[in-house]
């Protein structure tokens, strides 16, 4: 039996790609959407976050794919864990305060995947960071990234699991964002953001140490990246014992 998924953002750019892949897939259902406003997506119906519990009990879904804004996702989240519904979480932006909230809604109750970011390559280039920063912890290390014009949040969610990171790796280090003046380099890690136009996702971790560099980069072309590894997790989540999952287990790397 085919996988029932709904979408939340569905009237988003996630959202949009997300739904063109589903409704291609023989193996899922896309049963509809979750937005502000009312709407359609590849032919089902969107309907206002006020009214996601009636809509869960109407279609049953099995798994909720959230790409949406962060204080939004954490009551839908809620949603989904009251109504037994598996989730797939890509949305960024969150605060601890609003983790720590997600947390307590979805452990033992749903099973969920959260990742800031659903791309094989990311998370491959994730590792690569952490082995270079268990091999590099004395050279000086600056993290930057790039995103469209229209990303509401900074720094990106991938650029704070890097610094997440390095902070594992490393211990915890002062972030200093941005650099204007008279600056002394200390033991700092410097982290850089770029906003413009539709650049689609870009990474870029520098480890600078005397007489070289090195830099270890990702680049996404297409927002279908993202949405095919989210939909990977979705096929993934549906059954799995309800705690929270990266896309690291997922992959299992
Ligand atoms: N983990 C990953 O791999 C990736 C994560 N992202 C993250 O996904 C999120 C969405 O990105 P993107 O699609 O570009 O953003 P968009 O702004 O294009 O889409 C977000 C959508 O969510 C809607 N929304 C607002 N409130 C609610 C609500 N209560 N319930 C449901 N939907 C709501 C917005 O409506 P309105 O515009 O009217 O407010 C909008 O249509 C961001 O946090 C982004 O960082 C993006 C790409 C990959
Ligand atoms: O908003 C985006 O577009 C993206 N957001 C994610 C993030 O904040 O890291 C992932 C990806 O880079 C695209």
């Amino acid at each position: 039996m085919a996988i029932k998924a709904v979408i939340s953002g569905a009237l988003g750019r996630m959202g949009g790609t997300v739904g063109r892949i589903i409704s291609e897939a023989h193996d899922l259902e896309l049963v509809g959407g979750i937005d502000v406003k009312k709407g359609s997506l590849f032919g089902t119906e969107v309907v206002p976050a006020t009214g996601i519990d009636a809509f869960f009990k109407e279609k049953k879904p099995d798994v909720l794919i959230d790409f949406s804004v962060a204080a939004a996702a954490v009551e839908n989240i809620k949603a989904a864990a009251r109504n037994n519904v598996a989730l797939v979480v890509g949305t960024t932006g969150f605060s601890p305060a609003q983790r720590k909230e997600i947390e307590s809604a979805v452990e033992g109750k749903v099973p969920a995947v959260i990742s800031s970011n659903f791309s094989v390559g990311v998370n491959i280039f994730w590792k690569l960071v952490r082995e270079a920063a268990r091999q590099l912890g004395d050279y000086d290390i600056e993290v930057t990234e790039a995103h469209h014009r229209y990303k509401k949040d900074a720094p990106s969610g991938t650029a704070k699991t890097i610094l997440d990171i390095l902070d594992q790796e490393l211990g915890e280090r002062e972030k200093v964002y941005g650099r204007v003046g008279a600056t002394e380099r200390k033991d700092e890690i410097g982290v850089h953001v770029i906003r413009g136009g539709d650049i689609v996702g870009d990474h870029s971790v520098l480890f600078a140490g005397n007489f070289e560099c090195i830099e270890i980069s990702h680049r996404a072309y297409d927002r279908a990246v993202f949405a095919q590894g989210a939909i990977r997790a979705a096929r993934w989540i549906v059954g799995r014992e309800p705690r929270i999952y990266t896309m690291q287990d997922v992959l299992g790397l």
